[in-house]
């Protein structure tokens, strides 16, 4: 029994009023265990349904097919009581927003503690000196008054690291981080990082990271996804990617860094609700052919990890 995660043929679609709204369209990936891998992207491009997908925490309004296979069970058919205990205690989630994250009439070191009370049915006072321990190994120089906080008397940067706090309480094998530096800024971001540094090489916990921000993913990634339109157009080690993008899309999103060229991507993305034929970047690639527009290319492996949906390639 391995600890990775594999997401197979899933698709993820909502309904909306103005249609279906196909968010996420047959992914095919494995996330490695004792790795930390990227999901990058534009913005909708899928990133944040395919995270909350992995752990059934999608609205009401989703319809999930495919497989997701983790100690060799599927994930989607998971029975309600089991589906609870591998939320939190096995594999964390931490949200986008780390505003509605935390319940805000509750004190910081209760929330910790919470999850521990509830999984293992410890007393509050020893929940209390757990969720203490617990902020002293995020690097809070004075835990005590941290935990008597109200979420929103921490600063940005303290309320993510409380965040990364409660979320790995139950020791979880995985972590799934939905922009976990977003509106930080750069000295917090640098912690962030160390944080989740230490979270693999220290607790060993394996991280699913979604980001906006390509250098903390080209430093901190093992493995990168690179998502369009609900699509996975490359993937391959941080190192590939990074150093040598294949994908005209890629390559755009790289470019558009502001210690890059700083030269944003032509055009929008597609309406999910009416995706365009063949390839789905082709209406805003520079390389386009003609067969772009009719055919969608498939996801061919180049050499090694390295895979990419381009007709270039094929
Ligand atoms: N409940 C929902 N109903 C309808 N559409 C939804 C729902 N949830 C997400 N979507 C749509 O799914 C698409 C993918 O959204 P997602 O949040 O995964 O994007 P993302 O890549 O995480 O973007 P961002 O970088 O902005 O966070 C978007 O078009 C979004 O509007
Ligand atoms: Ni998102």
């Amino acid at each position: 029994m391995n600890d990775n995660i594999c997401i197979k043929n899933v698709t993820v679609s909502f309904t909306a009023k103005a249609g279906i709204v196909q968010a996420v369209n047959h992914i095919d990936a494995i996330f490695n265990s004792g790795e930390i891998t990227g999901i990058i992207g534009e913005t909708g491009s899928g990133k944040s349904v395919l995270g909350l997908s992995v752990l059934r925490l999608l609205a009401e309004n989703s319809r999930v097919t495919g497989n997701i296979i983790y100690q060799d069970r599927d994930i989607l058919q998971l029975p309600a009581q089991e589906l609870n205990q591998l939320r939190g205690k096995t594999i964390a989630f931490i949200p986008q927003n780390t505003d509605t994250a935390f319940n805000p009439v509750m004190t910081v070191g209760r929330q910790i503690g919470e999850g521990a009370a509830y999984h293992h049915n410890i007393p509050q006072a020893a929940a209390r000196r757990q969720a203490i321990e617990q902020l002293r190994r995020y690097a809070f120089q004075e835990p005590q008054t941290v935990a008597a906080r109200y979420p929103f008397q921490l600063s940005g940067g303290m309320r993510q690291r409380a965040l990364c706090a409660m979320s790995t309480a139950l020791s979880p094998k995985w972590l799934i981080a939905d922009e976990p530096t977003k509106g930080l800024d750069a000295i917090i971001r640098r912690q962030v990082f160390q944080l989740f540094h230490d979270l693999k090489a220290s607790a060993g916990i394996s991280v699913m990271l979604i980001t906006h921000d390509l250098r903390l993913a080209e430093k901190l990634c093992d493995a990168i996804f690179v998502l369009y339109a609900g699509t996975v157009l490359e993937q391959g080690t941080a190192g590939e990617i990074f150093a040598g993008p294949l994908h005209p899309y890629t390559r755009g999103l790289i470019n558009a860094q502001p210690h890059k060229t700083l030269t944003p991507l032509p055009g929008m993305p597609p309406s999910l609700i009416d995706l365009p034929a063949g390839c789905k970047f082709q209406p805003r690639c520079s390389c386009r052919k003609s067969i772009c527009r009719l055919q969608e290319p498939p996801l061919q492996a180049i050499n090694g990890r390295r895979q990419v949906r381009c007709w270039q390639y094929a």
